[in-house]
């Protein structure tokens, strides 16, 4: 049973059209990612489901309500992240903390929460003290304070440093495992595929493709590239002949083979056949970024 449910979904401001036709289920414990580039319409779907935003067509159901008409039932099931602005710069951490739990019919302990969360020494911190890491796990804290079975993350990590990123990607893990589905929307593609067990990319309003991470890349044309120094001449059109692959270029002294696991395998042949060795060989996958930039690059040449 999905517990989120978008069907249809538009959404116009003035002209222009931010969400154009989407359809998308969130299973009940997933991560599920919304992954695009600027402008591609993943907040104002977020804020759909939120309800936040008024669809202009189409319908959202999150466990079976409707955010805009059962507006206080959703709340109690779902947490939103917060924009930095919508705390005040002199509330410490226990007072929005405490504000917050006061929103909901059965919030968590904001303490055990805050503990939980590596918070537990700043609850007497004002929020404009508090470094950007910990202003970002306190936005985690205040979106679970309810005990939300769904919540909605936006761009969560933009601006932390690559140490609070990993910190809050593992936070993330830790509320999917203790059984909330997270929704979260984000242009990392290596938070993505860290992080989402499904994802759809967005571009121009529209979904372009739907999967897991590695489904995704899977159908990226080039998942394998094979990279060497030949240890003796070798004739690029040769290796262009192989099964599977797609390109070879020169990059100076090295070769490079771009095509599937196919390929690697009749490269590595094809050398051991004529004696020459690969040297500083270099075998490299395929990741989601190269994934999003082959869907949406091939979207926009149709
Ligand atoms: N309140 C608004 N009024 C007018 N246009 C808007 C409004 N909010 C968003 N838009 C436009 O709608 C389109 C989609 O915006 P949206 O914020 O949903 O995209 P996004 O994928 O979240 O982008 P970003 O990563 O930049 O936040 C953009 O072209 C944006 O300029």
């Amino acid at each position: 049973m999905p517990i989120v449910e978008v069907r249809g979904l538009y959404k116009r401001y003035g002209d222009r059209t931010a969400v154009d036709g989407v359809s998308f289920d969130v299973r009940e414990g997933e991560i599920f990612g919304i992954l695009g580039s600027n402008g591609a319409g993943k907040t104002t779907t977020a804020e759909c489901v939120s309800g936040l935003r008024r669809p202009d067509e189409g319908t959202v159901r999150v466990a079976g309500l409707d955010p805009i008409a059962d507006r206080v039932a959703l709340t109690e099931l779902l947490g939103a992240q917060l924009q930095q602005s919508e705390l005040q710069p002199k509330m410490t951490v226990r007072e929005a903390l405490e504000l917050y739990a006061s929103f909901y019919p059965h919030p968590v302990d904001g303490i055990a929460l805050a503990e939980r969360l590596g918070l537990g020494h700043a609850l007497g911190t004002r929020f404009a003290k508090l470094s950007g890491g910990q202003q970002q796990r306190l936005f985690i804290a205040l979106a679970l304070i309810g005990a939300p079975r769904v919540v909605v993350l936006d761009e969560l990590t933009t601006g932390l440093d690559p140490r609070g990123r990993r910190e809050t990607w593992e936070l993330i893990e830790e509320i999917r495992a203790s059984g909330v589905t997270v929704l979260l929307v984000t242009h990392f593609m290596e938070e993505a595929q860290r992080l989402c067990d499904r994802v759809a990319i967005f571009d121009s309003g529209r979904i372009e493709a739907l999967g897991t991470p590695t489904e995704l890349i899977d159908r990226t044309s080039t998942a394998v590239v094979v990279s060497f120094r030949p240890s003796a001449s070798l004739d690029p059109e040769a290796l262009s002949a192989l099964p599977g692959v797609l390109a070879v270029r020169r990059d100076h002294d090295r070769l490079v083979v771009e095509g599937n696991d196919e390929s690697v395998e009749a490269v590595l042949a094809l050398l051991a056949r004529e004696g020459i060795s690969p040297r500083r060989l270099r075998i490299t996958e395929a990741t989601l970024d190269d994934a999003f930039l082959d869907i949406t690059a091939s979207e926009k040449l149709t």
